[in-house]
């Protein structure tokens, strides 16, 4: 059991028939394990690799530098710096009601950002001289990686043999988000004692997000066969991206397309007593802001809806607040 990788080449130069069977892979793929991997995609690896260039300068950048920056969590979406620890994804899917006051911290510090021309939730930047170009990397990485998953986007509902736009007409990316995130390194002790994770098993909340991957593993996908374990992400390429289905997609398909349980946790092979340090790219492609993120009709012929009408901000603004406890 091992996610395929797929040659996605076939969505910017294929013919009918080659982007026809490339849909086909990708909805089964993601059907079968909620995630999938593409090569061939139309985010340029050199701009990959000038973004990461970027968030491993960010990170490194002094608190002074950051401290303005800092996230409000009460803000409802996450924009600027979060430090270390704040967000806590064990509220997210781990919280059994057997531990009454946890603290188990992300071990992560992070840095999200939007569209840029977004009056609602705008964006928070550094200083340019602190740190040159890094502004423009992102936009430039937010509009590419954007344009990726409207293609992809299309090409699961022609996959699904419904109106092509059936998602894309919900999705102008106004709402999508980069987030970048920086898991210092940690004593193995530590991570392995439980307490502290580098992200909790959680699905993301928008409709797919696309994570860069990191040559440092860490990323691990739940086994579908036998819940509750994981299975490594393996590591192919800077030329690879992985796709995950995510909260928004299960909603509107009234939980045929289930989103991919994911955490980060400490390399397999790791016998190091200090775990190294890791950084990971990730574009979260969101329904816009009014749009109805309940089960689209189209999933519902003879179908209870299993999720509630609301509209994509009141879910984010939901879900955000649940890995902000208190
Ligand atoms: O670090 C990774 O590989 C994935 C990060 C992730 O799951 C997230 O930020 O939601
Ligand atoms: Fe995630």
């Amino acid at each position: 059991m091992s996610i395929p990788v797929l040659d996605a080449s076939a969505l910017s130069e294929g013919t009918a028939e080659q982007r026809e069977e490339f849909s086909t892979k990708l909805l089964d793929s993601l059907n079968t394990y909620g995630f999938a991997k593409l090569v061939n995609h139309t985010v340029p690896v050199s701009l990959v690799k000038e973004t990461f260039d970027q968030i491993k300068a960010f990170f490194k950048l002094p608190y002074a530098v950051k401290s303005p920056l800092k996230n409000d969590p009460k803000n409802g979406q996450q924009r600027g710096w979060s430090v270390p620890g704040e967000e806590k994804t064990w509220w997210l899917e781990s919280n059994n009601g057997e531990i009454k006051e946890p603290n188990f911290g992300d071990n992560k510090e992070s840095f999200d950002c939007g569209h840029p021309d977004d009056k609602q939730f705008p964006n928070v930047w550094p200083v340019e001289s602190d740190l040159p170009g890094y502004q423009d990397t992102m936009d430039r990485f937010f509009f590419s990686c954007g344009d990726l998953t409207l293609v992809l986007l299309q090409a699961m509902a022609e996959g699904l043999c419904l109106d092509p736009t059936v998602f894309t007409s919900r999705c102008t990316n106004e709402a999508s988000t980069i987030r970048i995130n920086h898991f210092p390194p940690i004593e193995r002790k530590t991570l392995d004692d439980g307490k502290i994770s580098r992200i909790w098993p959680h699905k993301d909340f928008g409709i797919i997000s696309l994570v860069f991957p990191d040559v440092t593993p860490g990323l691990e996908y739940e086994d579908r066969s036998n819940p509750g374990t994981f299975i490594p992400m393996p590591y192919g390429s800077d030329k690879e991206v992985v796709v995950i289905v995510s909260e928004t997609m299960q909603r509107w398909t009234n939980g045929q397309i289930g989103g991919g349980l994911h955490r980060v946790t400490r390399p397999r092979e790791c016998d190091e007593e200090t775990v190294p340090e890791r950084w990971s790219l990730v574009y979260f492609n969101k329904a816009d802001r009014h749009v109805n993120v309940g089960p689209l009709k189209e999933f519902l012929q003879d179908q209870k809806p299993m999720y509630e009408d609301l509209t994509a901000l009141e879910y984010q603004t939901l879900r955000n607040a649940a890995h902000y406890p208190g």
